[in-house]
């Protein structure tokens, strides 16, 4: 199984992801700064993941003797969209408090371990959803390298693989950082799953062919009325599953439900480097002095969303609101 993070004696092991899928290289981080630097290059990416990166960063700031209210707010401030950051956070802050830094690093390996039995638990449930047989299409990379291990709507794929031998999986590449064909594409690869990579714009093609069984992504943040951020193109395929009537699912553990927002307007937006749209494999593909535009996220209206897969079981976005936290 792929471990796109391990904690070991004071340092947190990262699997740049920024280098996948030509070369596996881990960071070593053992201090506060390099964890902010590596959530904010995407090295680790992916909502549970940050969220877990973010906990070792507080814990790592704390030990360092850094002032407890700016370790919180630069770790808060590295990716805004995600509340899997804010959750994780909120629950070393809680433990600082309660505890002081005596119990700082066991809190940040209980959120390591629990993400992992979370994923797990989520991916079961959701499996319950397939018979087997299906092509299932998903988004972006939302597999163990988006969390501390296993993965959310690439979990609940690994599992209906390991019930049913039998699926097929279309990966959008996923413009402009490629979550899709480098990493999805690498982790079923591993896995021994067939699929089969596409360009973002392919989906719409594939779905009219009557080719699509059953859509799949992740979230990075769920508004109490089940309006879900993730990333950007999330939003067009959730319009065009609806179109062809074809069940459109959202794989998230409870700790991406942020029970302070009311609906999807709320949610920010997160707006990367141009540059990350106008160079392609190190070389320039937008003419010199054009306007570009990189929003890394997009919000789906409840309404598109056939059901929320979590730990604690499948809901209707009606639902959501009544999910217990822990
Ligand atoms: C399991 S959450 C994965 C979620 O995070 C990704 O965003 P990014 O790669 O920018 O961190 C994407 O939205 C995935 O669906």
């Amino acid at each position: 199984m792929i471990r796109p993070i391990i904690y070991d004696n004071n340092i947190l092991k990262l699997l740049d992801q920024r280098k996948l899928p030509s070369e596996q290289i881990y960071c070593e981080c053992s201090d506060f700064d390099s964890i902010v630097e590596a959530i904010r290059s995407m090295k680790v990416r992916g909502a549970p993941a940050i969220g877990v990166a973010a906990a070792f960063g507080f814990y790592f700031g704390i030990r360092d003797g850094l002032n407890a209210d700016k370790v919180y707010s630069k770790l808060f401030d590295t990716r805004p969209t995600a509340v899997n950051l804010k959750w994780g956070l909120d629950r070393m802050k809680e433990s600082f408090e309660k505890y002081g830094e005596n119990y700082l690093e066991k809190t940040a390996i209980e959120i390591f371990d629990e993400d992992v039995k979370t994923n797990k638990k989520l991916s079961s449930h959701g499996a319950s959803l397939f018979k087997g047989g299906e092509n299932i299409l998903t988004h972006c990379n939302a597999g163990a390298l988006a969390t501390a291990g296993y993965g959310t709507a690439l979990g609940v794929i690994r599992s209906v693989f390991y019930k049913t031998k039998n699926i097929h999986v279309y990966v959008d590449e996923t413009r402009p950082f490629f979550q899709g064909s480098r990493l999805t594409s690498f982790e079923l690869r591993e896995e021994g799953i067939e699929h089969t990579v596409i360009c973002d714009n392919m989906a719409g093609f594939l779905m009219n062919s009557g080719i699509v069984d059953k859509v799949i992504v992740g979230a990075d943040r769920i508004a109490c009325n089940g309006d879900a951020a993730n990333k950007i193109g999330t939003y067009q395929l959730a319009v065009l599953s609806g179109f062809h009537n074809i069940p459109f699912y959202i794989a998230a553990p409870v700790s991406s439900i942020d029970f302070s927002l009311k609906s999807g307007e709320e949610i920010p937006i997160e707006y990367r480097d141009v540059n990350e749209v106008a160079y392609c494999g190190g070389s320039r593909i937008v003419p010199e002095g054009i306007d570009i535009l990189n929003p890394a996220f997009d919000v789906t209206p409840h309404n598109l969303i056939t059901a929320f897969i979590t730990e604690k079981g499948v809901f209707q976005s009606e639902d959501i609101k009544n999910i217990q936290r822990r």
